[in-house]
């Protein structure tokens, strides 16, 4: 499965946030979004997943358009920066609901094998995102979406999740953006630099100091 993004241009109200937006997704590669606070990297996986409508975009499939949002085709999963999970629901029921096996999630994150009957809320923030992001890239759907999913994660667990990704990568498109830039260049097959409302793909790390996205030396 090959998704692609093409020709994106948001506006809110008068002010272009992204123009002239091509980017392309495939199973067996991660494909990541770097880009400083603020240039857009929400937006575009928020038009990806079909919930922010911009003045124009062309989504395809296999090279074939896809005219109604991505969310109604049970065809995605995404992860917001934000909490979606209800506080009051117990963790076994969580992941009942989501279909995702709990015996399995435990085998690596061991230490929330006591967490069973907890109510998601009582979770740390932390360990509320842990949860999400694993339900999220464990789902029954073909293309993920995940809007920093290291952020708040202790290494360990962040090591964790690269290697989640590079086995769901086989069978999933994986689409990411994150500030953790070393992480994300350890898991992504392939990176994209948002910049000034433009997109850059980056065949060659330098290029991430050259358009000053890092200081220079910073890969040294
Ligand atoms: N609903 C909205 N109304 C007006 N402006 C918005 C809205 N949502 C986002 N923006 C603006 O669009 C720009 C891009 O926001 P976005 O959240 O995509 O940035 P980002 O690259 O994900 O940033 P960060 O890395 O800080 O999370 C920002 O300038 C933001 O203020």
């Amino acid at each position: 499965m090959i998704l692609e993004i093409d020709n994106v241009e948001l506006y809110f109200k008068e002010k272009c946030i992204l123009q002239g937006i091509y980017l392309k997704g495939e199973i067996g590669q991660v494909t990541s979004i770097l880009g400083s606070n603020g240039c857009g990297k929400s937006c575009l996986l928020n038009i990806i997943f079909g919930n922010l409508k911009p003045k124009y975009k062309l989504i395809r499939l296999n090279n074939k358009p896809i005219l109604k949002p991505l969310y109604r085709t049970k065809l995605v999963a995404y992860l917001p920066q934000h909490h979606f999970i209800p506080k009051a629901m117990k963790l076994i029921l969580v992941f009942k609901m989501f279909n995702i096996n709990w015996y399995d999630f435990i085998i690596y994150f061991e230490a929330f094998e006591i967490y069973k009957n907890h109510k998601f809320g009582n979770l740390s923030g932390g360990e509320r995102r842990i949860v999400e992001t694993y339900i999220i890239l464990r789902s029954h759907r073909k293309i993920i979406l995940l809007d920093e999913p290291f952020s708040h994660l202790a290494p360990l667990q962040i090591e964790t999740f690269k290697n989640i990704i590079s086995e769901e990568k086989h069978q999933k498109v994986i689409i990411l953006t994150d500030h953790m830039y070393q992480h994300i260049i350890d898991v992504s097959d392939h990176l994209y630099l948002l910049k000034n409302r433009h997109i850059k793909p980056i065949k060659d790390l330098k290029d991430l100091e050259d358009f000053k996205y890092l200081s220079t030396g910073s890969l040294n």
